[in-house]
């Protein structure tokens, strides 16, 4: 590509656990990450959106930001909803004005989680909480703007950065001889180094081919466990680096109330991704593998 200038692709929540994998990943030669967070943007600010998409050209959108403090939405409704479903709509008015892709992601928490199996990409929607209205709001948004776009529904995100599961279960590991987690929870993790992977995917597809497959998608590891099975396996595998673990005590939801209801299946089937883009996810263990050899070292 000498002599021309670098395809830039706008990603968003820089500082996050996707965002921040995003950065990582082995975008090829021609391609520029322009990766921003709060100091640049402040995505409450639609104008600041559109602002931003106009200034300069732009290959594609990742908007991979978003309120994820999902019990704290329910009494901040507000924030949630100008985050999750306005500022897709801003990106969505943007990126069709524009003529350049839109790559939205959203959650698990759109699905009510009221039966066994795994939600395929077009059962209905029921969110529980003001998180999964407010995520669910940008997806339409994003469907309705005339961008050309993927939506991309994950769950259980997991890293060696920022705040998830693992990094909480390995802290509170050093303190506790035993902990409680929550066992009629089903789903399956999310690395968020693999789902950074799918997005550049997608992403380079939509840029580079016009045809490339629109319309919304599911990704996550593969599997189907509970929150207690995943921190058993968390602890058996750092106790294999040498790292803290603890005894899981299997608990019910209810005896862990939180503000905010969680769907108890967050399965996601792979069939759209798998069909669109021959995607299919590695399993969670070794997913999760990757991340403790991050976090505490590789196996000793
Ligand atoms: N973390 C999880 O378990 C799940 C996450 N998702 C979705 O995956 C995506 C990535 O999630 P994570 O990386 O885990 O989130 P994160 O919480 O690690 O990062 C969110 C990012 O959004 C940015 N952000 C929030 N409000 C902003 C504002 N007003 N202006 C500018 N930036 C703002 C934050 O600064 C941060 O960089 C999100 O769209 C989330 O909804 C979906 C399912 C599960």
């Amino acid at each position: 590509m000498s002599g021309t200038s670098p395809r830039a692709i706008l990603v968003t929540g820089a500082g996050g656990q996707l965002g921040t994998e995003l950065q990582r990943c082995a975008w090829p030669q021609g391609y520029e990450i322009v990766a921003i967070d709060h100091d640049t943007l402040d995505l409450r600010d639609a104008g600041a959106i559109a602002a931003m998409v106009a200034s300069r050209p732009i290959a594609a959108v990742i908007n991979g930001a978003a309120y994820t403090a999902v019990d704290k939405a329910e009494s901040d409704v507000v924030t949630a909803w100008a985050v999750n479903a306005m500022a897709p709509a801003a990106f969505g008015e943007a990126c069709a004005k524009a003529g350049i892709p839109l790559v939205q992601v959203s959650t698990d928490y759109v699905f009510a989680g009221d039966r066994q199996g795994a939600w395929e990409v077009n059962d209905p929607v029921a969110p529980l909480g003001v998180y999964g209205a407010s995520k669910l709001g940008g997806e339409l948004a994003v469907r309705t703007s005339g961008a050309r776009h993927a939506i991309v529904r994950t769950a259980w995100v997991v890293s060696a950065h920022g705040h998830n599961f693992i990094k909480t279960m390995l802290r509170l590991a050093e303190t506790r001889d035993t902990l409680s987690v929550v066992a009629d929870q089903y789903g399956a993790p999310t690395s968020a180094a693999d789902l950074a992977n799918v997005l550049m995917r997608i992403t380079l597809r939509l840029v580079e081919d016009e045809d490339a497959p629109t319309g919304t998608f599911h990704f996550s590891n593969a599997g189907a466990i509970s929150w207690a099975d995943f921190a058993t396996e968390i602890f058996r595998q750092s106790a294999l680096r040498g790292g803290p673990s603890t005894m899981v005590v299997p608990i019910p939801s209810s005896d862990y109330p939180t503000p905010a209801a969680r769907p108890a299946n967050s399965r996601l089937s792979h069939n759209a991704i798998h069909a669109a883009y021959g995607i299919a996810p590695r399993d969670w263990q070794v997913a999760l593998s990757d991340i403790l050899d991050e976090l505490i070292g590789a196996t000793k």
